[in-house]
């Protein structure tokens, strides 16, 4: 079943900007925007929490049973820290966004994360593990990195995705 309106991931390093961009996108599109935190607490998509990390520990699943009848239809944004798991047929667009060390460190300090949680991902961010997750997981032509540290940034990128779209729509016309 071909969609009328594409599925677009905006995934990084928890501290990113993901919300953020999300939020920004789905004011300017109309497209929905689904946050996989909430969908993880309200359908239970977990097998319990974290104590030392202060996160569910996700059943993949089950999440994907939760949100896979609505995210085939398209027209949503999937905002995750995470991005290997939803099916490659799912996806048009999988947008990586990246910050730099003091920054991240800035903004994970002021959500007052666990040491642990803090260290484990300002280290992912200088491995880049979620770019590297999302160039495993997709064809490379539909991830997009990009730079989220002002909020100049910010518009410039949520410009360029809405852009994206118009031309997903004309590309994908009926
Ligand atoms: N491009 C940006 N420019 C300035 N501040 C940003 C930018 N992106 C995110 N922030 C700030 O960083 C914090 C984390 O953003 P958020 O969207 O919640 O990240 P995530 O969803 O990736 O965890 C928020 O306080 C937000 O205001």
């Amino acid at each position: 079943m071909s969609r009328t309106l594409p599925n677009i991931i905006i995934t990084g390093t928890p501290g990113t900007g993901k919300t953020c961009h999300s939020e920004l996108l789905a004011e300017r599109t109309g497209l929905k925007h689904l946050s996989i935190n909430d969908v993880v607490k309200e359908k239970e998509c977990h097998e319990g929490w974290d104590e030392e990390y202060q996160s569910w520990i996700v059943d993949e699943d089950k999440l994907l049973d939760a949100i896979e009848d609505e995210v085939k239809q398209g027209g949503y944004i999937l905002d995750w820290h995470a991005c290997d798991l939803f099916p490659k047929s799912w996806i048009d667009l999988v947008v990586v966004l990246r910050v730099d060390t003091a920054t991240l460190f800035d903004r994970l300090t002021e959500r007052k994360y666990p040491e642990v949680k803090l260290q484990e991902n300002i280290d992912a961010e200088i491995m880049e593990v979620l770019l590297q997750e999302a160039k495993e997981a997709y064809d490379e032509e539909i991830v997009v990195e990009l730079q989220s540290v002002t909020a100049d940034e910010m518009e410039s990128n949520v410009d360029r995705i809405v852009q994206w779209l118009e031309q997903w729509k004309k590309n994908n016309a009926q």
